[in-house]
């Protein structure tokens, strides 16, 4: 039976580090997280066990309802007992569809534990590698749940033996994935094993599950599982889900598997904090002190019309409280605390304070934004933060939007800066040229459900164009020296550009490489790693964040110091719209070879030194095969063989690439790429031609250069809308 605790309850237990479990779940799409949660939460007490299943209690905005997928993260923390001790569990949800791993990201920040989701009829998919490989990145150590076993019986018509096969193979591929992704001291801990628990079997949906210890003591195998749904009457379904309830075997599971923060800390901190890790600070994380400094991680902003904003996140050291004083280190601000809570579903339940090791919604921290760190404004000189979120996947969609009333501007102004708020991988740009607002997201669903939530949560009608792609211009080949000058001719730079190789992209991408690193532990990754030469490696003087670098090559340049921040902003000002059709630049390597710069500084302001340095960059990316590169997106297909030949020619209708395909049975897995912009009407074309048989997952995969064939129809197309001369630039235009 469940425990029903009242919140003071949970909150007091809260205080026992050892008898808190963070927790989050995580899966591809539509594999049963909702429904998973849902039924730990009916566990729990705090939702009715009658509706649960059907209530979806965590998917409580009403854009998910419709769509049936999770959009936000939502927190409850459960209670739980294992021989008589009581736990309190943090649970997050975290979304399935891969254009909100952004949220997926954030909330494993704040985990220590995460239930890993699969089907057990589609196993393992690409969003399943992902989310775990991006558990594992994190150190949080994941439990496997095999989902949906119903489907092997009533679906696959499977055996006792057939369906333990079936089973079995699931946990190898997952363990393959532990062992590629873990580090290497993890691999073993963490591997998963079905004999000592951390593996459940079961179904969500008919509340039933077990892991192999608990099935042992209760009497129950697989063919009781059989038995169950071999009629069409419920009883024997109802009669497993009373006797090994799913929440139990799960709850249990995460109780002996998952670490408690205490201990969890220890091993979290050295790897998401950047920072000294011999001060107060640290120290104080290291034992989820909660007598220490406050230090909290915000993972998530969330607007409440009535509270205004709330920061959520977790207690990294001290206790945090009503009137706490912090510093908020990104927005190097003070700002007081004004109420702190827990959540209960989608309510929060005040508290007067929350201590290290537990998840926290804090009012009063308007400056904040998700990835903030907070630390006790009393150790605010300690300097140190949090390991920046690494997010899979980037805004690659674009429309733009105006109120289809004009009078509601303002309003619509408002609710696009709420949203962004709430959703740091949504994108909100005004457009200088048009006075258009652009909305950017990770892929044509996320722009949709952005939009829906606009009309539904802020009651904005707007009119948009049709989503646009995102490019991004880069070179092929390296460039001679350019000469660009300023307006007034006083001003010279000397630049050439040549293309970055992949693998220096990659390590600027996973923020190994950082712009505010130690040059020479630069330069020592750069040449063992990515091929650089050390003595040029140690002259990057600018990273951007569309991955370019800026090299300093010259010597004793007059003036260049005094000039060099005005250089640098002139720099990042043209890698953000480049010249062939004002799309951001992106994996370049620029040169400063040489400059003349004027004596007086009235001749050389930024109005002088921005455009010579541009006109040098663009001059020389015009001259070294340059081209637009467009986001490609995987594709995981699963569909019966007799359509693999439908499939593949919608794959080649839409520029799409088959990598691998592998058959399992009757059934085939496709992995394919295509380019984001082909992929609009892609969900009703392979619905279409395989009679709705097939499944699949997208992932945003890379960024690849547009085919030369029709390379100039697509920077012409963008330019026109963009209102630019409808033709291609040319090098003179950047010569004086
Ligand atoms: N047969 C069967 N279906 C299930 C089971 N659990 C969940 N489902 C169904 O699978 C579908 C997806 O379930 P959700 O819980 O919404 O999946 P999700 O992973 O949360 O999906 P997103 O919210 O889109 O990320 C729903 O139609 C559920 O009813 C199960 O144990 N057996």
């Amino acid at each position: 039976m469940p425990k029903y605790k009242t919140s003071e309850q949970v909150l007091s237990l809260m205080k026992d580090r050892t008898r808190v479990r963070n927790i989050g779940i995580i899966a591809h799409v539509d594999h049963g997280k909702t429904t998973t949660s849902d039924q730990l939460l009916a566990a729990s007490g705090i939702i009715s066990p009658k509706v649960a299943g059907e209530a979806l209690a965590l998917d409580y905005l009403s854009v998910e309802q419709q769509r049936g997928i999770t959009v936000k993260a939502a927190n409850v923390s459960l209670y739980h007992e294992v021989e008589g001790k009581g736990y309190v569990i943090n649970l997050i949800d975290t979304p399935g569809h891969v254009d909100f791993s952004g949220r997926v990201t954030r909330s494993l920040r704040v985990l220590d534990g995460s239930i890993v989701v699969v089907d057990s009829v589609e196993g393992v998919m690409t969003q399943t590698e992902t989310v775990l490989r991006q558990s594992l990145e994190e150190r949080v150590r994941p439990i496997l749940f095999v989902n949906k076993v119903d489907r092997l019986v009533k679906e696959l018509k499977l055996g006792p033996q057939e369906m333990m096969q079936k089973l079995m193979d699931i946990i190898k591929e997952v363990n393959n994935l532990i062992n590629i992704y873990a580090e290497p001291e993890l691999k073993e801990k963490w591997a998963i094993n079905p004999t000592l628990g951390n593996v459940v079997f079961g179904s969500a949906k008919d509340r039933w599950g077990f892991s192999i210890p608990m099935a042992q003591k209760k009497g129950i195998n697989m063919k009781h599982v059989i038995d169950a749904y071999s009629t069409t009457d419920k009883t024997k379904i109802n009669e497993l889900a009373s006797q090994v309830p799913i929440n139990e075997a799960l709850l249990d599971a995460v109780i002996k598997f998952v670490p408690n923060p205490v201990d969890a800390q220890k091993y979290r901190i050295p790897k998401i904090w950047k920072g000294d890790l011999d001060n107060e600070l640290a120290k104080s994380m290291l034992n989820a002190d909660p007598n220490g400094p406050v230090v909290m991680m915000i993972t998530d902003m969330k607007v409440d019309p009535h509270a205004g904003l709330v920061a959520t996140g977790r207690v990294f050291s001290g206790t945090i409280r009503p009137g706490s004083e912090v510093w908020l280190v990104n927005a190097k601000a003070p700002q007081k605390v004004l109420q702190v809570s827990i959540y209960m579903g989608q309510f929060r339940e005040l508290a007067d304070e929350i201590p290290a090791g537990n998840i926290a919604a804090v009012l009063g921290l308007e400056r904040a934004r998700s990835g903030e760190t907070l630390i006790d404004i009393r150790y605010k000189d300690l300097q140190g933060s949090f390991e920046k979120l690494h997010y899979v996947s980037e805004p690659v969609v674009t429309i733009a939007v105006e109120p289809k009333n004009p009078k509601d501007l303002t309003k619509m102004i408002d609710a696009l800066r709420k949203l962004s708020i709430e959703d740091p991988n949504l994108v909100v740009k005004i457009n200088e040229e048009t006075g258009e607002y652009l909305l950017s997201g990770m892929g044509f669903l996320h722009v949709e459900v952005s939009l829906q939530l606009l009309k539904d949560n802020y009651g904005v009608d707007v009119v948009t164009t049709p989503p646009i792609v995102v490019y991004r211009e880069s070179v092929r080949n390296k460039s001679q020296v350019f000469e660009g000058k300023s307006p007034n001719k006083h001003n010279k730079f000397y630049i050439s550009v040549e293309p970055l190789n992949d693998k220096t992209i990659e390590l600027i991408s996973n923020g190994t490489i950082k712009e505010d690193m130690d040059s020479k532990e630069m330069a020592k990754i750069l040449r063992d790693q990515a091929d650089w030469d050390y003595d040029e490696a140690k002259k990057i003087i600018a990273i951007d964040e569309n991955v370019n670098v800026l090299i300093d090559a010259t010597s004793g340049v007059q003036h260049l110091r005094e000039i060099m921040d005005t250089m640098l902003q002139g720099y990042r000002l043209a890698m953000r719209e480049g010249p062939l059709a004002h799309e951001p630049i992106r994996g370049v390597k620029v040169i400063l070879h040489d400059a003349t710069i004027h004596e007086d500084p009235a001749h050389r302001g930024p109005a002088q030194i921005y455009p010579a340095v541009r006109n040098a960059i663009f001059a020389a990316m015009l001259m070294s095969k340059p081209t637009l590169l467009e986001p490609l997106q995987k594709l995981d297909i699963r569909v019966p063989m007799e359509f693999v030949g439908n499939v593949t020619a919608v794959l080649s209708r839409k520029r799409g690439k088959v990598l691998n395909m592998t058959q399992s049975g009757s059934v085939a897995r496709i992995l394919a790429e295509i380019p984001v912009s082909e992929s609009y009407e892609l969900a009703s074309d392979l619905r279409g031609s395989t009679g709705g048989r097939a499944f699949w997952g997208t992932e945003f995969s890379k960024w690849a250069p547009v085919p030369d064939s029709i390379l100039t129809d697509v920077i012409l197309k963008i330019r026109e809308r963009k209102g630019l001369p409808k033709e291609l630039p040319k090098v003179e235009d950047f010569l004086s």
